[in-house]
């Protein structure tokens, strides 16, 4: 489909964007000095020569083309003050380039291949926009002394230091570095922003010692060894896990090592706890992935539930993981030759699988290369060569026998070596202040002096104010970001972000953990079950109720209010808690006025929603309108007394009732995952989506929800493509408005999938809008629907002016059935 310019009549420029352009065009070079502004973008460029006969331009935008060289002749360009210059193949920048442009203030050099910046960049002393992001820079120290440097990104290079020079400029206010294989300082000060960078290095001593941290995860299925590798390696001989002593939900450990510190995270493998897993899966770890051999059939089927499925969530989430192989239970395989062929098929299965990985993602980028107007699709092709350049790394596969001290040695000592190995993990080694470490021992202290109490729920003004004592020092800001950074790593958990929760931190987190097992859990009918009388009478409940809870949890995945009350109530007063602190047990469990602590959690992970069954449609709910402030629905109107868990729904039929049938005039756009759909991402959706409109009804992967008297459906496809379809009933918008309107609602769930997406680091989307007539395959496929998403009403998108689309088989539709109007277009 052609580029069109949404709002072209507001331009004065020189607009030669999206020409195929080879070289600078005759009329151009004849503006002389009356170009102010030219926009280049989106050409074939590869050397500008002449540029300089435009002696005025103060704008250029170069963003998009082959340049592979930095175009000297812009030293010419003296009144030059933005440069956009993104998106080429640009290696070096020599210096004499940057003093000669004096004027410049924005300069857009992300993606392109830089591995070293000139000396003088510096020199460029109005600079205050500076963006160098995606490409291969080791050092920053050339940007010190940029005096009027505001904003700064430079995410996705290869930096492992930060000059501490440059955050003694205060006239920063915005830096992202996320991306790079920081040490000093740690990524998890970075992702707090300049203000953490700042007291960072205000807070580092000269002779501060590097600390080595390793967080360990131990994936794999029920019953690989897990438990057993964790806890073996912990305690360094052989230890025998009872099958009754199985992890339930994540459990977590702290191991030191001659000199490195590991967090053993130890993740069950039963499905149902899969959906929290992703919280707590997280970059920069070293995963074992455990295979019990003695139970591994040579198979496609064997190979994909063991191995399989775990290796593609960690390519989707964390697609530069670092995995070890570990086959247990070599013992119990007792046929001649029987883990010598299970490991080689296991390691060559698993090969495949990154190469057919690979091979995927370069046919995908050769596509969108040999199309026509190739140059409207830079922006996928870069998307995707980055997803090409994360490796996911196996690094060996051992077999092992749990029960043998020699095994266990071996294992320990093999991770050991990985994990020392500088080019798997470049930033294991930390410089951090020592008040840091410090922080984090006297937390450890008071909890072990009682000071805090067992389950490690304490208040933030309490914690602050023992904090204090011991260290006077350090004032409740620099605290709070020193705590922040202690969340970051896993060590204590701190949802400031969540209103309810931000007052209070848990210094033991795996004590929450075990309060997430008490409702997400494999064997919940049963535990509902043991509820007894006078459990229920506590809740006012009756026996009744407990049955209707046990059924809707069956039918329907919705969990009562007052049965999670008591269930978790019951975990709080169990012996290895024993808590009887009533404020406390109504903090997390909550009451029948506020949500507990808790809920707020598993809410804010995805996991489940407030739930109001079998409404009807309600043409007088909250309606979402464009260009007015969203409200969402008022949940006190509608009285949630229940948790609605999706994944745990195993129909549609309700959904299909509601939605009745499809029709080929319905607004419909498609949302295709590269490589797949993650599992658990259409839920948690459905989950965000569905919190913002009232009514709704989910299914297993269908969902219907309501804005007002229009119905909008969420459908998951798992096939071959994978992807969301997202559409609106045809028969409901009668009104140019009214499809307008449409729009915006699906702007809004496109924005949290949107959203959402950012948590898989392995993923790519494309968005089409299928051809509306019968049976017509081809689709109109929509570049800029990320800019349509980020818009405030002044970029442009690829769905503008014109009335009409016509697919590639001549069916014509108007435009506004296929994709949104640009705003102004519209009106
Ligand atoms: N004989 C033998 N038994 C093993 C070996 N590794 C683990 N086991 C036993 O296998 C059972 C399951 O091990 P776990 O460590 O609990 O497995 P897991 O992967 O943590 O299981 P989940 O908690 O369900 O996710 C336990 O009874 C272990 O003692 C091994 O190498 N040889």
């Amino acid at each position: 489909m052609p580029l069109l310019n949404g709002n072209q009549n507001a331009r004065k420029e020189e607009d030669f964007a999206g020409k195929k352009l080879k070289a600078l065009p005759y009329e151009l070079l004849q503006r002389g000095g009356d170009a102010v502004k030219v926009d280049l973008q989106k050409n074939r460029l590869k050397q500008i020569n002449g540029i300089s006969q435009l002696k005025n331009l103060t704008e250029l935008n170069l963003s998009r083309n082959e340049l592979s060289d930095f175009p000297v002749d812009i030293t010419g360009l003296y009144q030059l003050e933005k440069l956009y210059i993104n998106q080429n193949n640009i290696k070096t920048i020599p210096e004499n380039v940057f003093p000669s442009l004096e004027k410049l203030r924005f300069l857009k050099l992300s993606t392109n291949r830089l591995e070293k910046l000139p000396q003088d960049i510096n020199r460029c002393l109005h600079l205050n926009y500076l963006n160098l992001s995606n490409n291969c820079l080791r050092n920053l120290d050339s940007l010190v002394g940029l005096s009027h440097l505001k904003e700064l990104y430079v995410e996705r290079n290869q930096l492992a230091e930060l000059p501490e020079l440059l955050f003694l400029n205060n006239s920063l206010t915005l830096f992202k570095a996320n991306g790079n294989p920081l040490r000093k300082p740690p990524q998890e000060v970075c992702a707090g922003g300049l203000r953490d960078i700042q007291s960072y290095f205000a807070m580092l001593e000269a002779d501060a010692p590097d600390v080595c941290t390793v967080k360990t995860m131990f994936l794999g299925s029920s019953m690989a060894g897990k438990s057993t590798l964790c806890r073996s390696l912990k305690q360094g001989c052989p230890v025998t896990v009872a099958e009754e002593d199985r992890t339930v939900g994540i459990e977590i450990s702290e191991v030191g090592s001659e000199g490195v510190r590991f967090f053993f995270w130890d993740f069950a493998g039963q499905e149902e706890y899969y959906i929290t897993h992703h919280v707590f899966i997280t970059a920069q770890a070293f995963v074992i992935l455990a295979i019990n051999l003695s139970s591994y059939n040579m198979d496609a089927q064997s190979f994909k539930e063991k191995v399989g499925f775990w290796i593609k969530n960690l390519q989707l989430k964390i697609p530069d993981s670092v995995v070890l192989l570990v086959g247990t239970h070599i013992d119990q395989c007792t046929k001649e030759n029987e883990v010598k062929e299970k490991k080689k098929h296991i390691e060559e299965q698993v090969k495949e699988m990154l190469e057919t990985h690979t091979t995927n993602l370069e046919r995908r980028m050769k596509n969108f290369q040999e199309m026509e107007d190739s140059s409207l699709y830079y922006d996928q092709i870069n998307q995707i060569e980055r997803l090409t350049e994360y490796k996911l790394k196996v690094v060996d596969f051992i077999p092992v026998d749990c029960t043998e001290q020699a095994d266990i040695d071996k294992l320990h000592s093999r991770i050991k070596h990985e994990v020392l190995n500088k080019e798997t993990f470049p930033s294991i080694e930390q410089t951090l202040p020592r008040c840091y470490c410090e922080v984090e021992n006297e937390i450890q202290e008071l909890l072990k002096n009682g000071d805090i109490a067992e389950h490690g729920i304490v208040s933030q003004s309490s914690l602050l104010y023992e904090l204090k004592n011991r260290h006077e020092t350090l004032d409740d800001d620099k605290l709070k970001l020193i705590l922040q950074y202690l969340h970051r790593i896993g060590v204590i958990m701190w949802y400031k972000e969540i209103p309810e929760l931000a007052g209070s931190l848990f210094v033991k987190p795996s004590f929450l953990i075990s309060l997430f097992k008490t409702i997400v859990r494999h064997d919940l009918v049963q535990e509902l079950n043991k509820i007894s009388p006078a459990q229920l009478k506590s809740e006012n409940a009756l026996v009744i109720q407990k049955k209707r809870w046990i059924s809707d949890y069956k039918d329907r995945a919705s969990l009562n209010n007052v049965a999670i009350r008591i269930l978790v109530r019951n975990e709080l007063q169990k012996n290895n808690y024993g808590i009887t602190d009533e404020e406390l047990i109504e903090e997390v469990v909550g009451s029948k006025k506020r949500e507990g602590s808790l809920l707020s959690l598993l809410k804010h992970f995805d996991v489940c929603l407030s739930t109001k069954h079998n409404s009807p449609l309600n043409p007088k709910a909250n309606e979402f309108c464009p260009q007015k402030n969203w409200k969402p629905s008022n949940p006190i109107v509608y009285e949630p007394d229940a948790c609605l868990f999706p994944s745990y729904l195993s129909d549609n039929k309700q959904v299909e009732q509601k939605w009745e049938s499809d029709n080929t005039e319905d607004l419909n756009i498609h949302v295709y995952f590269l490589p797949e759909i993650p599992h658990g991402f259409f839920h948690r959706l459905v989950i965000r989506t569905c919190s913002l409109y009232s009514p709704y009804w989910i299914g297993k992967d269908q969902c219907v929800l309501c804005c007002g008297d229009k119905r909008f459906l969420l459908r998951e496809h798992c096939d071959e493509d994978q992807f969301i379809e997202i559409r609106c009933k045809e028969s409901e918008l009668e009104t140019p408005g009214e499809i307008q309107k449409a729009w915006g609602v699906i702007r809004e769930i496109m924005k949290r999938l949107n959203t959402l997406t950012e948590q898989w680091q392995g993923l790519y989307l494309t968005v089409h809008s299928p051809c509306k007539s019968s049976d017509c395959d081809q689709y109109f496929q929509w570049n800029d629907w990320q800019e349509w998403l980020e818009d405030s009403g002044t970029s442009k998108f690829n769905v503008g002016l014109e009335e009409k689309q016509t697919c590639p088989n001549g069916h014509q539709r108007r435009t506004e059935l296929l994709f949104p109007r640009t705003p102004d277009a519209s009106t």
